[in-house]
């Protein structure tokens, strides 16, 4: 470890033993987070006013009465009436991971970390904001996990094969990301969910068992921190709030590194293949460590159903997709019509949203990939369902064509080749080559192209010709992105 990661000061607060906080805190916070909470960019429920919130948990990780700076741990649900104008019956909206740091005054240096000033209830006269700013605070984090520390409801976590070291250095990354990471030292990263839900995080759980594999593609939890509730709490069960592990410095983000490649003309396809090798050595670990299935004739049917009613809802919704509809459908006809004959597919944990992005390349060359959570948009237990490995491979297929985008025009052969060097990296490990399964292929492109056009349009806008040019390639000619 260096002397640049190491805290100069004193050592880590320890995380005091459990203290209830005081009634009312809810009431007096709703006002503020009424306001903060739809702006933040991993609030899933954009578009739907919030009709009120609700205390799942509370935690004082360090007193908000004596301390300096006060640091409270609140699971919170947050209340969405789906059509409120025709007094549908109120969802049960998604509960949130907040950590709220409390101080009487605010420096200058964390005013970007300000929620609000609280007016009236136990808080009245604080000042709240986003602890992970505050370095004094995100140390408590790590020093929880590092002891191992239960805390109320919240209960830390891990492998004792690692060392943590006291006292590294804390900073929020400011990445645009779906929860919230914070690096220490350039030693950990720790990855804070914001919307949780009960039961096992595909993002703790998969990593977990590729490092009893032995599998060095994915970067090993070192710690985690859970929440155990009560019946009673409307969301009773096991949470998955954080997970610790090691901070590959220095790597390049795929994605990032495939367009500054692209735009310099320089080749990507030795990085495609060793990228289909990591995959591949990822899928052969997870086959290994967990249940495989074999999908048949039913299976498949509800498989095609499912990509089927996906399409039909995209369409619905973007109006630019109807045209190729029939077409597309074409792609998921051609799957049911192989189940019909009898033919029977493999289906094991996969990654489940792969993409250039969860790809990581350390400065040694050597690839890793991360964020294992699934699509987060799908229910926990359809994520944690064992699927085709050509889920995965789809979506980096994807990705090339995305990346290939970046240029005008679009850089097609640049993809075609990525996508045909991947494929020959995947086949090298796996021993079986994506591309003999043409249409198993097409059907899981298609489903993620469809479901782009949907992400773009309510995410990215200006996006959205690229999954189009997609979908009129799929739906017009089945043969024109086959690697
Ligand atoms: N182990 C790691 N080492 C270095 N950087 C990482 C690591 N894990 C994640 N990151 C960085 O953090 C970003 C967000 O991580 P990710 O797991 O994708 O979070 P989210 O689910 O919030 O999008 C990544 O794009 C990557 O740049
Ligand atoms: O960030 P997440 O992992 O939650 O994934 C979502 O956002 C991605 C964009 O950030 C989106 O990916 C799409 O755009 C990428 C380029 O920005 C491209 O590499 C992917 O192939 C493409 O699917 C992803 O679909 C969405 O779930």
């Amino acid at each position: 470890m260096s002397e640049a990661a190491t805290h100069p000061t004193a050592p880590s607060p320890a995380p005091p033993p459990a203290t209830e906080p005081a009634p009312g805190l809810l009431l007096s916070l709703e006002p503020l987070l009424r306001e903060w909470l739809p702006r933040q960019r991993w609030f899933a429920g954009k578009g739907r006013p919030v009709a009120g919130f609700s205390l799942v948990a509370a935690t004082e990780l360090l007193p908000v009465g004596t301390a300096k700076a006060g640091l409270l741990h609140l699971l919170v649900r947050a209340h969405q009436p789906l059509v409120p104008s025709q007094g549908a019956p109120a969802h049960p909206g998604d509960c949130y991971q907040l950590l709220l740091g409390v101080r009487e005054t605010l420096p200058p240096r964390l005013a970007p970390a300000l929620i609000g000033h609280v007016a009236e209830g136990p808080l009245a006269g604080r000042t709240v904001y986003e602890a992970m700013h505050d370095p004094r605070l995100a140390e408590v984090l790590l020093e929880a996990m590092r002891t191992e520390a239960h805390v109320g409801e919240l209960r830390c976590g891990r492998d004792t094969r690692h060392d943590i070291p006291e006292g590294l250095v804390p900073r929020l990354i400011t990445s645009e990301q779906s929860n919230s990471s914070l690096v220490y030292g350039d030693t950990f990263i720790l990855k804070l969910f914001r919307r949780v839900v009960p039961g096992d995080n595909p993002d703790l759980e998969l990593p977990r068992e590729l490092s009893l594999e032995g599998c060095p593609r994915v970067p090993a939890p070192v710690a985690w921190m859970v929440a155990e509730l009560d019946r009673g709490t409307g969301a009773e069960g096991h949470h998955v709030l954080g997970v610790l592990q090691p901070f590959l410095h220095g790597a390049a983000d795929g994605w990032e590194l495939a367009l500054s490649m692209l735009a310099k003309g320089e080749d990507f396809t030795a990085e495609a293949r060793a990228l289909g090798r990591a995959t591949a050595e990822v899928h052969t670990a997870l086959g290994r460590a967990l249940p495989t299935v074999t999908l048949g004739r039913q299976q498949l049917e509800s498989l095609v159903d499912g990509m089927t009613g996906r399409l039909e809802s995209a369409a619905q919704a973007v109006p630019a997709l109807r045209p190729y509809a029939p077409g597309l459908h074409t792609a998921f006809e051609a799957l049911a019509d192989l189940a019909a004959e009898g033919r029977t597919w493999t289906a094991q944990r996969i990654h489940g949203d792969l993409h250039l992005g969860q790809c990581l390349r350390a400065p040694s060359g050597e690839w890793s990939l991360i964020d294992f959570e699934g699509e987060p948009s799908k229910p926990l237990a359809e994520r944690r369902m064992p699927q085709p490995v050509a889920r995965d491979v789809a979506g980096m297929l994807r990705s090339f064509d995305y990346a290939a985008h970046s240029l005008q025009p679009p850089a097609a052969d640049w993809a075609t080749a990525c996508r045909a060097a991947y494929c020959s990296g995947y086949a090298d490990v796996a021993g079986a080559d994506p591309r003999t399964d043409p249409v198993l292929l097409r059907a899981y492109e298609t489903d993620k192209a469809v479901y782009e056009v949907l992400y773009e349009a309510r995410h990215r806008p200006d996006w959205l010709p690229v999954p189009l040019a997609a979908v009129h390639r799929l739906a017009t000619d089945p043969n024109a992105d086959t690697p």
